[in-house]
């Protein structure tokens, strides 16, 4: 596969990209469903290292994508993008703040130069802590971006089950269409696959019609083998979207765990047919990183995995780089990153 061939114009990878905006829901494919527990799906999983290292090598090395194609991946990029805020000094204000960004990602000129001013052209969701959910909601009042909160006691997750579940119900009250869960790591790190695929399943049904996404907490998990596993058990679980990291672990998204995931990912939809999604968060900052975790989406599940029904990126910096990264192909120069609204 060739992406530079197969854009060989902006204006023909803005159609292939499809920048169109999502529907806060996915509608082109099934939602997962709760599967019956069966550890047969995953006991016998695991990890060939060098072969996965070596896979991870080879796609950042073969593919590039340069000029006009690049600019379209950016853009599709930008709609795959959970804009996200989640610092203990958040304010309403820098909220709102986001929330335009989210609703106007780029400026009006690269905009235009692109050929994009009437696309509509938004990232795929805002991302926050439960307390600015209602006021994230209304600064995006019909402007059809959904908003993702943080729930079960992120980033460690170890609130009481209990409190847990009244914490997705509220966000989801507020008007959250997605709800980020973190996983006990406890239940992983001990080998407790049933708690694990129980503390899922009811975090799906707190959810009710709002998208979930199952934060595994990767850098924690101390071996792929474990990754995959818990990636298997989640998604069993009725998971909609797994998602690697909180971004406040020491190690967050890795190309290479991010390899396993999406392994899993496709053996899951073997066994059932169903598409679940995919987040790398954390540390995810540059238009770089970003094309190659496009790469290795398109390479490993294809084109469906491209779009932000079924591929999210959690970020709170990426932006900008992006940014910076189209107007440089639209004028030839670099601004200062101060010179961009923050995103
Ligand atoms: O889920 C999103 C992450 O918390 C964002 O991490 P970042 O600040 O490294 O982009």
């Amino acid at each position: 596969m060739n992406m530079t061939r197969k854009t060989p114009s902006l204006r023909s990878a803005q159609g292939e990209a499809d920048v169109a905006q999502p529907d806060s829901a996915p509608t082109g494919h099934p939602r997962n469903s709760v599967q019956a527990y069966d550890a047969a799906a995953f006991e016998h999983l695991r990890i060939n290292l060098s072969a996965a290292e070596k896979r991870v090598a080879t796609l950042k090395g073969r593919r590039s994508v340069k000029k006009d194609a690049q600019a379209a991946w950016l853009l599709k990029a930008i709609t795959c993008i959970d804009l996200t805020t989640l610092s203990g000094d958040d304010t309403p204000q820098r909220v709102r703040r986001l929330c335009a960004k989210a609703a106007n990602p780029l400026r009006a000129d690269l905009l235009e130069a692109l050929g994009m001013q009437d696309r509509g052209l938004t990232t795929g969701a805002v991302c926050v802590y439960h307390r600015f959910v209602k006021t994230a909601v209304d600064a995006l009042e019909g402007k059809g971006i959904p908003v993702a909160a943080v729930s079960t006691g992120f980033p460690a997750g170890l609130n009481p089950h209990a409190l847990k579940l009244k914490e997705i119900e509220a966000s989801v009250r507020d008007g959250a269409a997605e709800i980020d869960i973190v996983i006990t790591r406890e239940h992983v790190l001990t080998g407790n696959w049933e708690a694990l695929y129980r503390e899922m399943r009811d975090f799906r049904q707190a959810c009710g019609e709002a998208h979930v996404k199952a934060i595994l907490a990767t850098g924690e998990l101390k071996t792929l083998r474990n990754v995959a596993k818990a990636s298997m058990v989640c998604m069993m679980a009725g998971a909609d979207f797994i998602k690697t990291s909180t971004g406040k672990e020491s190690v967050n998204a890795t190309p290479l765990v991010s390899l396993v995931m999406l392994r899993m990912i496709r053996q899951y939809q073997e066994m059932t047919g169903i598409k679940v999604g995919y987040k790398p968060a954390g540390g995810v900052a540059t238009a770089k990183d970003v094309l190659e975790y496009q790469v290795l989406m398109k390479e490993e599940l294809g084109h469906d995995w491209l779009q932000p029904d079924l591929f999210r990126v959690g970020a709170s910096s990426l932006l900008a780089d992006i940014e910076r990264q189209l107007e440089h192909h639209v004028t030839g120069r670099y601004s200062a990153f101060n010179r961009h609204a923050i995103g």
